[in-house]
């Protein structure tokens, strides 16, 4: 089948979080899988566009409400990643160095969104599949169907994939113009409480949905920013499949960005040997048992509660473990995590920011990795802890309760919790601090996690079924 995903995101081209690992490894293994799977994102001023060579392979123009622009489609020259990826360059609003975060991102999305099916319109054939990843892309199956200049396609198959219904991109109805002109009688189906939702529409107007994992499939109809009667509505079409990991970018036994690689065989050297790089680093004891969270400072990571839980930490387990966080996002929670650094030397620290290689090196240093989400679609930093022999401390939501087991079941081994709160994670890092004195059962959980076996090609099948359904 020939797939085309659109995203906003796609790793190693711009990443901002796990949509960027799913959309940036689930074509190459729908490709090793025999389909003609390719990528269209926005181009962003990022360092693999200018590490990279690339070939014209589009140059059209179109409207968004009555500003006219002209847009270059251009495509990775040498198939490096496994699949053909294509940016869509408009100057002035896509060419930018972050993904989110400006005043004009509606007008930026929805002109993307035009300028791709501005595109595939142009094509001699039609793919068999259009794969729209979140919001960003929502509004692509209402204007396959409905909008004059897209007609031609409107009987292509169009999935959605919501790895986080949280965000919705609601966009006013003064800004409707900003939309392709289509058939007014179908206003109805962007509209969700008196607003322009692309999420919603794309629920309404898509042939299939899927989620990131079947347990936040059942939650969305119960909690999902809004829509939970919409998802009530269109279970029928709605399917969980848990994500995959790249277990090519995320293999303890080859991973550039580690001090020392290691496998099932050396995992407790392996992992000693990066820890103490990590504590020289950051000034912390490596033979303390070393907690670690890496994240998006968010309220559905639950970022919130992360520095009171580490102090009461800090202060209830004194001198009895080490805690390291890797994050940006609200700025309070920053601001208070950079704070405890000061007080607690030599047991804590924090890097405010974004940094790929350092997430890589903590994930292998780590003996915990924290995960409170209050809402948590899958999760992929549970699963990359497994691989790189991390014990996974979570609370039970979402894809977080499909892939931990906690330790005190047959064969578990992580640790789960049922609260986002300061007094559920103390209990938890309690019985962390104790398992870490039993080297033996730390010893068999870690070899364990690291035979689990979380990838992709465990999953394209269920996609595939998704797209021969649709
Ligand atoms: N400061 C930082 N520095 C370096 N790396 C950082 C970082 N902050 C985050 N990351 C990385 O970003 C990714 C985060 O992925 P998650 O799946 O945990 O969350 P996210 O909420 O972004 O994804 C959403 O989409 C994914 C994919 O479907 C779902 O798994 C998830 O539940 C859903 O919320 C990981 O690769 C992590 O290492």
């Amino acid at each position: 089948m020939e797939i085309i995903h659109v995203s906003a995101e796609c790793y190693p081209m711009a990443k901002a979080g796990g949509l960027g690992d799913v959309v940036g490894a689930l074509p190459k293994y729908q490709c090793k899988a025999g389909h003609y799977a390719k990528v269209v994102m926005p181009m962003y001023r990022t360092k693999f566009l200018y590490s990279n060579q690339w070939v014209v392979d589009y140059k059209g123009s179109a409207y968004i409400g009555n500003r006219y622009f002209d847009f270059t489609i251009i495509k990775e020259a040498t198939n490096k990643l496994g699949y053909d990826l294509y940016l869509v360059d408009i100057n002035g609003l896509l060419d930018r160095e972050k993904i989110y975060g400006y005043n004009d991102d509606t007008e930026r999305f929805i002109a993307f969104q035009i300028a791709v099916l501005t595109w595939l319109n142009n094509w001699q054939h039609q793919p068999d599949i259009i794969h729209v990843h979140d919001y960003h892309a929502g509004l692509i199956p209402f204007m396959l169907k409905n909008c004059f200049a897209f007609k031609r396609m409107a009987y292509i198959k169009t999935v959605l994939t919501i790895h986080n219904a949280q965000y919705q991109g609601w966009i006013g109805w003064d800004k409707a113009n900003l939309i392709p002109a289509y058939d007014g009688y179908k206003w109805g189906d962007l509209d969700w409480n008196n607003t322009i939702n692309p999420l919603a529409s794309a629920v309404k107007c898509a042939w299939k949905i899927t989620t990131v994992s079947p347990s936040y499939m059942s939650e969305l109809r119960y909690n999902s920013n809004g829509l939970e009667d919409l998802f009530e509505y269109e279970k029928g079409k709605c399917v969980g499949i848990l994500n995959g990991i790249d277990n090519e970018v995320w293999d303890p036994a080859t991973d550039p960005y580690l001090t020392s690689n290691f496998s099932v065989k050396t995992v407790d050297a392996g992992k000693k040997k990066n820890k103490k790089q990590i504590c020289e680093t950051y000034g912390l004891d490596e033979k303390l048992p070393l907690f670690v969270f890496i994240g998006r400072l968010v309220g559905e990571k639950a970022a919130d509660i992360l520095p009171g839980a580490f102090l009461n930490a800090l202060y209830h387990q004194q001198g009895k473990a080490c805690y390291m966080v890797l994050g940006s996002g609200d700025k309070h929670v920053e601001w208070e995590l950079n704070n405890i650094t000061h007080q607690y030397r030599g047991y804590y620290n924090a890097v405010i920011g974004y940094d790929e290689a350092l997430s890589h090196q903590l994930y292998a240093a780590a003996d915990f990795l924290l995960m409170p989400s209050r809402v948590e679609p899958c999760g992929l930093n549970q699963m990359y802890a497994l691989r790189y022999g991390t014990v996974p401390m979570v609370r039970s939501t979402g894809g977080l309760q499909d892939t931990v087991k906690d330790m005190g079941e047959w064969e578990g081994f992580g640790i789960r919790f049922n609260h986002a709160s300061v007094g559920d994670m103390a209990h938890a890092i309690y019985r962390a601090i104790e398992v870490y004195k039993d080297k033996t059962h730390l010893g068999w959980m870690r070899k364990y996690m690291m035979e689990i076996d979380h990838s992709w090609e465990a999953v394209v099948e269920a996609y595939t079924d998704v797209y021969r359904n649709a």
